[in-house]
């Protein structure tokens, strides 16, 4: 049933690639030379760098030559129940995937190998006899970092292999889909695709860091004998086999390319002691890879190696070393079988087969004891009676002969021999015999099982340490930050301290300098009401000096003027009348006593005192006329000065205007100050003007009654020429009377009646005088007044001109103005200036309070973001627990059932067509595969290689 075999290998050449291209000739072209038969490849053109093959594919070798010479065959064998393998090995980006998958499902070109195998297997169902039944399953699992993962249920990722005598050889716990089509493989392809480990080095963006092993296994069945056969196909894209140096791995990746090189290593190692011809053991144990591949590499396998290379002088090295392990791998020779499981009418011909031998043996045996006891009772046997296997065989034997003694090899240990025949022997430490062998796989398995669960849990712990040390350093993170937090709120705390002892210390500030203002606002307003007192002190004493001045004046004038007015001769003369008429009523008096009478010396005495009174009486008269001349001068005088006062006014006015205008022009701000000054003088000047029309008003008065009193006066003088003349008549009777002595009693009552009506006259003489005089000295003093006045107005106006035209004077009393403006101004400044300190200090009292709010808000929200904090974390832990659970559940509910390929759990028998390609070739459970989702999680760099090969197909 097994025939012995060579591995088949194949050394396929890519094209230049761009990093090739790019480097200095002749680093970039290629250096291989195959020769005529493609059997050969030689670099150089050097005769010891030659390498042979089964054949050599070149540059633009196409993918269906690669299958048809490689592979086709292989395929055929498996489908007729023989293991197959087909692996592809060289270093990184030499093409092993692009063998193997191709770049473009759908393009008859470059599709790879393993759509090929696809297609191939089920067209050859359907032109299978119709009596064969067919179960095609697949599995995919790849070996990274010497850990099994299985692509189709990636949380099993560390799967033990196990070997049983049944069995042989298997992955323990790999997960395996029924497949119904070519399309259906691809798509659990594409879910293994996605589940693969990538990783890039510097040759190879996309460069697989893991070996890839996607097993086909196809069960078929006679349905007529029931005889079953079972062809496993591991189709194995190895990870690059370049140096470490030269992909520039480092960390993690180095890690990787350590352990993938001791993968490939141990497959070299392998290659050498099944090839070297005298070793003994083969480390099949040495990695997983190889351990797996145990069947394939010097088994039961009818296997092809592919060996990826580039053919520049850039990889040379990477080249030599591929074509070398090809090389030694050529040599391996298998020993493949087909893997029946007999029909039961071919069991029971080997049960009678195996009976009739075990009689054969027994006769064998019992022909043999007979001998022996012979000899060794000192008997000697004939050697021509010496018992032969022939002549024990020559006794009949009955075909139904049954041996109850001796049970039965049960059916599967016949199977189990059939089945170890062409499996390699698992090495195993001691010669042990068959069922101790088995014993110890068994035991094997288990401390694999064992390890594999202490793996686990270990990967577990180390999983859950890491989620520890996550959460920790979250912990710590949060700690950190919350610190971080903490110590900001308690430097804003202290800013904000801080500032509320600065606002504090600042409204204390605020509140002594707003004493200070206000004391200094008292003593200022204390210094204006002192300035004003003796502003209004000046001007009394002002006043007081004018009045004073002005009585001074007045009396002086009032001296001049009174001295104008010789009233010692009315008072002389009035003495010598009264010293008369007290003569002559002394002379009366005694005349009536004595009988006295009057002497020429009195009568002389009177004469003259006529005489002087008439000269008196015409001197009063001149002094009237003076009086009346002087009245009519100081009327035309007052005149002058009304119509000089009129003149003035009209000058004033226009210069006022002028003053006022040229100062609107020279300077506009002291507009208000000349307008007030002008109102000022104005009403200074209409009062005057009222007063001194008032008094022009009087003064007429007083002349009208001048005149009256000088009309009145006139009248007196009448009298008194009436009475003078009378006096005279008076006298020339007395003169009469003395000369002739005759009538002198008539006489002496003329005079007393004269003497009487002179006294009246005298008396109204004297008060009319009185009155006159005061009248005069009335006059008089309204004349000096107005003269002072008019001198005052005089001067007001020499003074307004020199003000109007001293520039100098002028911008004095601006300056001065102004600065009783600044200092009124500077006075409402501090006044406003201590009014809006107080506001501020309101204000900043209020800010301060609202601060010392906030504050005690900031603080109450840190306390109950500190509480929120905790009761968050409280929660997060509780969520996080609670999410640690889930994926827990998660977990072990994706452990249990694949929820991402949702069919190939049902076996799908696929019936040969016969040729015919009938629709009974169909899966009669086959499901419709969606392959919409196919894209959706087409992304992200572990999924680039699945991509390019699946993109196309959809
Ligand atoms: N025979 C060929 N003809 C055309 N292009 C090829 C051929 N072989 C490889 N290539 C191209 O070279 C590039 C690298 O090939 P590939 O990915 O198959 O290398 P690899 O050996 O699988 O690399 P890795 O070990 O990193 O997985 C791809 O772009 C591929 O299309």
């Amino acid at each position: 049933m097994s025939s012995q075999n060579n591995i088949k290998v194949v050394a396929r050449f890519r094209p230049v690639n761009k990093v090739e291209q790019q480097q200095h000739p002749p680093d970039g072209k290629p250096i291989i030379d195959i020769n005529d038969g493609n059997t050969q490849v030689n670099l150089y053109n050097d005769d010891s760098n030659n390498y042979s093959f089964d054949r050599v594919f070149d540059l633009q070798s196409k993918q269906e030559d690669v299958f048809e010479y490689g592979v086709r065959g292989i395929v055929d064998d498996v489908i007729s129940g023989y293991n197959g393998t087909v692996f592809a090995y060289g270093q990184t980006g030499s093409g092993k995937t692009y063998t193997m998958m191709g770049s473009d499902i759908d393009d008859n070109n470059s599709k790879g190998i393993i759509p090929r195998i696809t297609e191939q297997i089920f067209e050859s169902i359907l032109t299978s006899p119709p009596n064969m039944e067919y179960l095609v399953k697949v599995s995919y699992m790849e070996i990274y970092m010497e850990r099994i993962r299985d692509l189709l249920s990636p949380n099993n990722d560390n799967l033990q292999v196990h070997e049983d005598k049944v069995r042989g050889v298997y992955v323990k716990n790999l997960s395996d889909y029924y497949v119904g089509d070519a399309k259906e493989v691809y798509e659990i392809m594409r879910q293994g695709s996605l589940a693969r480990a990538v990783s890039s080095t510097n040759m190879n963006a996309e460069s697989s860091r893991s070996h890839s092993i996607f097993l086909i296994s196809i069960q078929q069945k006679n349905i007529e004998t029931g005889s079953q056969k079972t062809g496993n196909l591991y189709l194995v894209d190895l990870a690059g086999s370049e140096k470490i140096g030269k992909t520039g791995a480092t960390g993690q990746t180095l890690e990787e390319a350590k352990k993938i090189n001791k993968s490939l290593s141990a497959l070299g190692m392998v290659i050498n002691a099944l090839t070297d011809g005298k070793s003994t053991h083969i480390p099949y144990r040495d990695s997983k890879l190889t351990r797996i591949l145990q069947e394939s590499l010097g088994g039961n396998s009818r296997t092809t190696l592919i060996v990826n290379a580039s053919p520049s002088e850039y990889n040379v090295d990477e080249t030599i070393s591929t074509l070398r392990f090809g090389m030694r791998a050529k040599s391996i020779k298998n020993s493949a079988r087909v893997n029946t499981e007999l029909s039961p009418a071919e069991l029971k011909n080997l049960l009678k087969k195996s009976q009739r031998d075990r009689a054969l043996y027994e006769n064998f045996v019992n022909a043999l004891e007979a001998e022996l006891r012979q000899w060794r009772s000192g008997k000697t046997v004939p050697k021509e009676e010496w018992t032969t296997k022939e002549s024990a065989s020559k006794e009949n034997i009955p075909l139904n002969t049954t041996i109850p003694s001796t049970p039965t090899k049960p059916i599967n240990q016949n199977l189990d021999v059939a089945r170890d025949e062409g499996r390699p022997a698992t090495p195993v430490p001691l010669n042990l015999d068959k069922d101790e062998r088995e014993d110890f796989l068994k035991h094997e398995n288990e401390l694999s099982d064992q390890l594999a669960d202490k793996e686990k849990a270990l990967t577990s712990l180390e999983k859950v340490l890491k989620e520890l040390r996550d959460e920790l350093d979250f912990y710590k993170n949060s700690h950190q930050t919350l610190n971080e937090e903490n110590s900001n709120f308690q430097t804003q705390l202290s800013d904000l301290r801080l500032q509320f002892e600065r606002l504090e210390f600042d409204n204390k500030d605020n509140i002594i300098n707003m004493d200070v203002l206000r004391d200094r606002n008292t003593e200022l307003t204390a210094s204006v009401n002192d300035l004003n007192k003796s502003l209004e002190e000046a001007r009394n004493a002002q006043k007081d000096s004018l009045a004073e001045d002005f009585e001074k004046k007045k009396a002086e004038k009032m001296a001049q003027m009174m001295a104008k007015f010789d009233a010692t001769g009315f008072t002389e003369k009035d003495d010598v009348l009264r010293d008369l008429l007290a003569k002559i009523d002394s002379i009366d008096h005694d005349e009536n006593l004595n009988g006295g009478t009057l002497t020429s010396d009195d009568l002389g005495a009177i004469r003259r005192q006529l005489l002087e009174s008439q000269s008196l009486a015409r001197d009063s008269q001149d002094k009237l006329r003076t009086s009346e001349q002087e009245n009519r001068s100081l009327v035309i005088k007052r005149e002058e000065v009304e119509s000089r006062l009129h003149s003035l006014e009209s000058e004033f006015e226009e210069l006022l205007e002028k003053s006022i205008k040229e100062e609107e022009a020279n300077n506009l701000d002291l507009q208000e100050s000349i307008n007030g000054i002008k109102d000022k003088l104005e009403a200074q000047f209409n009062s005057k003007r009222e007063k001194t029309e008032v008094e022009v008003n009087d003064l007429r008065q007083q002349i009208e009654n001048k005149n009256q009193d000088i009309t009145s006066l006139k009248g007196e003088v009448q009298n008194l020429v009436g009475l003078n003349d009378e006096l005279k008549r008076a006298f020339a009777v007395t003169s009469a009377g003395i000369e002739g002595g005759k009538n002198l009693v008539d006489s002496a009552r003329d005079l007393e009646r004269t003497r009487k009506s002179l006294a009246s006259q005298l008396n109204d003489f004297e008060g009319m005088k009185k009155s006159l005089m005061k009248d005069l000295q009335d006059r008089c003093e309204k004349v000096v007044e107005l003269e002072i006045e008019l001198d005052q107005y005089k001067e007001q106006y020499a003074q307004v001109l020199r003000s109007t035209n001293n520039k100098a004077a002028q911008k004095k009393m601006a300056f001065l103005e102004r600065n009783l403006e600044q200092l009124t101004l500077v006075q409402k400044g501090l006044v406003d200036q201590n009014q809006s300190l107080k506001k501020e200090v309101a204000i900043a009292e209020r800010k301060l309070l609202a601060r010392s709010e906030r504050i005690n808000n900031l603080e109450h929200l840190l306390q109950e973001a500190d509480k929120r904090l905790v009761i968050s974390n409280a929660k997060f832990e509780g969520q996080l627990q609670a999410v640690r659970e889930r994926l827990e559940q998660a977990r072990s509910q994706k452990a249990s059932t694949n929820a991402s390929i949702n069919f190939g759990r049902i076996a799908k028998p696929l019936r040969g067509g016969g040729g015919s390609g009938s629709a009974s070739a169909s899966p009669t459970n086959k499901k419709t595969i969606d392959l919409s989702g196919a894209s959706d999680n087409d992304s992200g760099s572990s999924t680039k290689r699945a991509s390019w090969f699946f993109s196309s197909g959809k």
